[in-house]
């Protein structure tokens, strides 16, 4: 297995690989001019074959949906048999292995990650697209326990918005809400709020609510609406997940009750804050003084260089990868 890539030589040096799902290889590499880590997910377009297609959905929801919760994408470098996503570095790996190796969480870990996926989803809402593949395996943990999303090659942007129906059926079966799997028409955001309840109970639980290896069991107990409520459970929580786990999507919670849910705020004063953080229009001024003053370039010209946010570009990445590591509080210099 060729580890070196002319297209990334002397932008990037490459480290082991950390994970290979079906047609991508993921290796962790030092971005050269700021000596930050980065992750290069790494796709052959021969054999991406008929899913190349979800590759550009996934590359252009990446490049529009910016924020805190969200994987960041700092640059894409394709050749003509390559395509390679630049991602923000999480250390942490899955939620779903850290679920796995603590059983289950106590409430108010799960409260403080809950919170932070209702803020990703919110903005995804409110952006106009559903996420429609919510998992722990799709979400991840950054080097500061901050959650991070992934996988947006399932996501919806329908023409007319959320209002208009998504025939297609798609996402993972143990996380697919009832009026999917029935395969009637249905509204991104409805059945990403049933994603949203699976993924509570598994955090507070350990396992799935609905669950059956013979697929059309597992449709009718997820059709059903019924699940476990183990004793560990509190009031508060089995009534968030009864209404999010509402079989009819027209009863099911919307994500902005959500946000403001009183088991949301459980041993906090403010709510969710779910805006995104980043701001395309105005450029962080000292990031780019930094990137201005190493190139020895006036600001100007490096600010109407960066507005392009041409992806391809290492300006784009650096002044994307200097942002982070500020607004981490982290110091930022070139290297
Ligand atoms: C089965 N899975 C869905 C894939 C798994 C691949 C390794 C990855 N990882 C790890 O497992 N560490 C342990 C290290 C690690 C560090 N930083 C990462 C940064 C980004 C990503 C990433 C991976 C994929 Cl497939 C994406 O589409 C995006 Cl948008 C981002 N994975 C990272 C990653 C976690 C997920």
């Amino acid at each position: 297995q060729a580890s070196y890539y002319s297209a990334l030589d002397g932008l990037f040096e490459l480290h082991e690989t950390v994970g290979s799902g079906g047609f991508a290889k993921v290796k962790l590499a030092t971005h050269v001019a700021t000596g930050e880590k980065v992750a290069i997910k790494i796709m052959d377009k021969r054999q991406l074959g008929e899913d190349l297609p979800r590759i550009r959905l996934e590359i252009s929801a990446m490049q529009v949906l910016r924020h805190q919760n969200i994987c960041k994408l700092f640059q894409v470098i394709e050749t003509e048999t390559k395509i390679f996503m630049v991602l923000e570095y999480c250390p942490g790996g899955e939620l779903f292995d850290y679920i796995v190796e603590r059983d289950r969480l106590c409430e108010s870990e799960s409260r403080a990650f809950f919170r932070q996926i209702a803020a990703a989803m919110a903005y995804i809402h409110q952006s106009g697209y559903a996420h429609r593949d919510l998992k722990p395996e799709n979400i991840l943990i950054d080097e500061d326990q901050n959650l991070k999303l992934i996988d947006f090659g399932l996501c919806a942007n329908p023409k007319g918005g959320m209002a208009s129906v998504l025939e297609t059926c798609c996402g993972s079966p143990a996380y697919a809400a009832p009026e999917l799997v029935t395969g009637q028409n249905y509204l991104g955001s409805e059945a990403d709020i049933w994603s949203m309840g699976v993924l509570l109970y598994a955090l507070l639980c350990g396992f799935l609510p609905f669950d059956d290896e013979n697929i059309s069991a597992l449709y009718r107990k997820i059709q059903s609406g019924k699940y476990e409520k183990p004793a560990w459970l509190s009031a508060g929580s089995v009534a968030l997940l009864d209404a999010m786990l509402q079989t009819d999507p027209r009863r099911r919670i919307t994500v902005n009750e959500l946000l403001l849910h009183p088991w949301l705020m459980v041993g906090y004063d403010t709510p969710v804050q779910w805006q995104s953080k980043f701001h395309a229009t105005d450029l962080e001024s000292d990031v780019v003084q930094q990137i201005a003053r190493h190139r020895l370039a006036p600001p100007q010209g490096v600010m109407e260089q960066i507005r392009k946010w041409d992806y391809s570009s290492n300006l784009v990445a650096t002044y994307f990868i200097l942002l982070d590591r500020k607004q981490k509080g982290r110091p930022f210099q070139l290297a």
